[in-house]
């Protein structure tokens, strides 16, 4: 039986994620998610795969907590973080942390290395030396980790939860800010491994922003130099009341002396990395959206010594995002959305028109050889869950090459294609259609609409969270359009629906409906809508504007714009498109979809997670409350410990069994069978 058609199977295959090329370009690091032995929890533990391709993968690393962010030094150890406990200490009382572990270049066991009360995040090596830089939470005022660890101690014992803000915002995705902050470490070089018998050196931790307080913390958006002088990272600073942008900020890591690199005004800067002899970066330029322009994303080539600022992509109709030198520094690589696809493209320093170097499919992780040979990145696409490849730099169109995959690529229970529509104003919308095996004219799949988040994104990779196949296994054919507002399309046609949601995007999601209804292979009388997120938005707005689908189903999903606005953790992103509700209440009136409840008659499966700080619980509260006192058959789906996504595998399998149990009663005019562990 196909892994998809049994959800069991389902969850427990393999998923890649994460990569790291070692500095000599022999080895790669890839993370690998797998179930635990009592199918709670995807577990990630390190394998390694041959970069040449002839050997096959192996795995590294193995403990019940895991283990992720892997990062080559030098020396070629393998440093990553993991809670694991370490075999050199007694247990404690306490739940470790995640600590800072290294793998030794020739093999062995990992050891412990670095720990901090709040945790090891985010770790950088200085490509040339190995100095290693490390972010952790730290308690405001203290002066070293056992002051952390005691002010944490004291406020356990005192039963104190409670976080006092004095600036916005106060939570971020699903935690509560504050009021630790993220601070970088400095680390240096990591004493080796100690002879037999004998303890390691103690590494010490010198605060390299010891005035980052919560909320403005210093995140994790840290590029330490090759020879480890100067870290840059990103910062927010207030931008108008309640309002927060990044800018860069450079710091001497001998000294702490700290300098603003790149601050503008009218832009939020980020993602910068290092050339590779250290004097110029080359990071992401986000303009500020307003009510009347959505925003546009260029790179920047940053002069360290003089902050000199160079645009390396004007001109160019794409969002590039994650961008790297190449090898030489002569070229940055960077990935960006075209076409329903998530492209790698090279532009050169010097100036000259980027080029697309894949031909098709979505690649993150990207990773360049530093002798120029290779570049290596995970690609997946709507057919292919994540698996390493590795490209050639230069030539552009390229199929890359597979490289062993410690992941799967499990036979699909039907085919992709990828199809288009006109809208009424003459634009062309693309989209990707999975059909079940079997559909024919004879035997027509019912059709699901599925509409992405965002809304400023794409279709155009593998999901796990909204897996076609699990549907096409059951006979549904599933379409994913991408309308106004998509990325990957040009600024034009995210202006299209720009502060008009109800607008473009709907009526380009309806004209990609329309066409595939015409397939003789899809049913057109059984049909249902679906989304997550901005999505979710969108599916309670189709809820008020037709009754063409038989059932919706709607996640995590905005319901009041005015209430969403105030209550996100980053009401500013929102406000800028949408204006103040006081003084410009006309786009909150026109889009809103509870403003147009008394016209639903679809019935409706709202699903939710409490955790959800991006859209809050009260969206699914009140428009669960709407539809009930309006009598509209509706359902409930409630997680009160998942965040935006469903992550457990457990709550992962009841959200595809009871929207399968929906959408049967619904759609396919099956009788409601309600999941079992409900
Ligand atoms: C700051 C912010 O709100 N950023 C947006 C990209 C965002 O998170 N939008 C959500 C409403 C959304 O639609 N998210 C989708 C992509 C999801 O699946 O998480």
């Amino acid at each position: 039986m196909s892994p998809f058609a049994d959800l069991g199977a389902f969850a427990a295959l393999p998923r890649v994620a994460g990569l790291a090329l070692s500095a000599d370009g022999r080895r790669l690091a890839v993370g690998v998610q797998t179930l635990d032995p009592e199918r709670t929890k995807w577990l990630s533990a390190l394998w390694e795969v041959d970069p040449e391709g002839r050997r096959a993968a192996r795995r590294l690393t193995r403990s019940a907590p895991g283990e992720s962010a892997p990062v080559w030094a030098p020396d070629g150890s393998l440093l990553f973080t993991s809670a694991r406990p370490d075999p050199a200490t007694k247990p404690g009382g306490e739940d470790p942390q995640p600590a800072l572990w290294s793998l030794p270049a020739d093999g062995g066991e990992a050891r412990q290395v670095l720990t901090h009360p709040g945790g090891i995040g985010r770790v950088a090596v200085a490509a040339d030396t190995g100095d290693v830089v490390v972010v952790a939470a730290t308690l405001p005022g203290v002066a070293d980790a056992e002051a952390d660890a005691a002010r944490r101690k004291e406020r356990k014992e005192a039963g104190v939860t409670a976080i006092l803000h004095e600036a916005y915002p106060v939570r971020y995705w699903d935690a509560d800010l504050g009021p630790a902050a993220p601070h970088v470490f400095w680390a240096g070089r990591l004493p080796a491994d100690p002879p037999a018998g004998a303890a390691p050196d103690p590494v010490g931790l010198r605060d390299l922003t010891p005035d980052a307080v919560p909320p403005i913390g210093s995140g994790d958006d840290v590029a330490l130099s090759p020879d480890g002088a100067l870290l840059v990272r990103t910062e927010a600073v207030p931008d108008g009341p309640a309002g927060r942008r990044d800018r860069l900020v450079a710091v001497e890591t001998a000294t702490g002396g700290t300098r603003v690199l790149v601050d503008d005004p009218l832009a939020d800067v980020g993602s910068a990395r290092f050339s590779p002899d250290g004097t110029a970066l080359v990071c992401v330029r986000e303009s500020l959206t307003t009510y009347d322009e959505p925003p546009d994303y260029t790179l920047l080539h940053v002069d360290v010594a003089t902050g000199a600022v160079r645009d390396l992509t004007a001109g160019f109709d794409r969002w590039p995002s994650a961008p790297q030198f190449g090898a030489d520094g002569s070229c940055v690589y960077f990935l960006a959305d075209e076409d329903g696809r998530h492209a790698v493209f090279r532009v050169p320093v010097d100036g000259g028109e980027p080029v697309r170097l894949t031909a098709d499919g979505a690649y993150s992780d990207l990773q360049v050889a530093r002798d120029g040979s290779a570049l290596y990145a995970l690609r997946s696409a709507y057919d292919e869950p994540p698996a390493p490849v590795r490209l050639d730099p230069e030539t552009p169109g390229q199929h890359p090459d597979p490289l062993p995959n410690p992941g799967t690529l499990p036979q699909l229970p039907g085919t992709l294609h990828e199809v288009e529509a006109t809208a009424a104003d003459g634009t062309r919308v693309q989209s990707w259609l999975v059909l079940p095996e079997g559909a024919s004219a004879d035997q027509p799949a019912p059709l699901l609409l599925w509409i992405h988040g965002g809304p400023l994104m794409s279709w155009n990779s593998w999901s796990w969270r909204w897996c076609p196949w699990v549907m096409a296994a059951r006979g549904y054919a599933v379409l994913l359009p991408n309308p106004a507002l998509s990325q990957g399309f040009g600024q034009d046609f995210v202006r299209r629906g720009w502060g008009e949601w109800g607008e473009a995007p709907y009526t380009d999601l309806m004209a990609a409906v329309d066409a595939v209804e015409q397939r003789a292979d899809v049913d057109a009388t059984r049909t249902a809508a679906m989304g997550g997120s901005f999505g979710g938005y969108m599916a309670n707005w189709v809820a008020t504007q037709t009754d063409r689908f038989r059932a919706i189903v709607t996640h995590a999903s905005l319901w009041d714009l005015d209430s969403f606005t105030g209550t996100t953790d980053a009401a500013y992103y929102w406000e800028r498109e949408w204006g103040d509700p006081l003084l410009h209440p006309k786009r909150y009136e026109q889009n809103s979809p509870h403003r147009f409840a008394d016209a639903i008659r679809t019935p409706m499966l709202v699903i939710h997670g409490d955790r959800d700080y991006r859209v809050p619980i009260g969206e699914a509260l009140r428009l669960w409350y709407d539809l009930q006192k309006r009598g509209v058959p509706s359902k409930f789906l409630y997680f009160p410990d998942e965040n935006h996504w469903v992550l457990t595998p457990g709550n992962a399998t009841v959200w595809y069994e009871t929207v399968l149990a929906f959408l049967a009663e619904h759609v396919l005019g099956e009788g409601w069978q309600r999941p079992g562990l409900l």
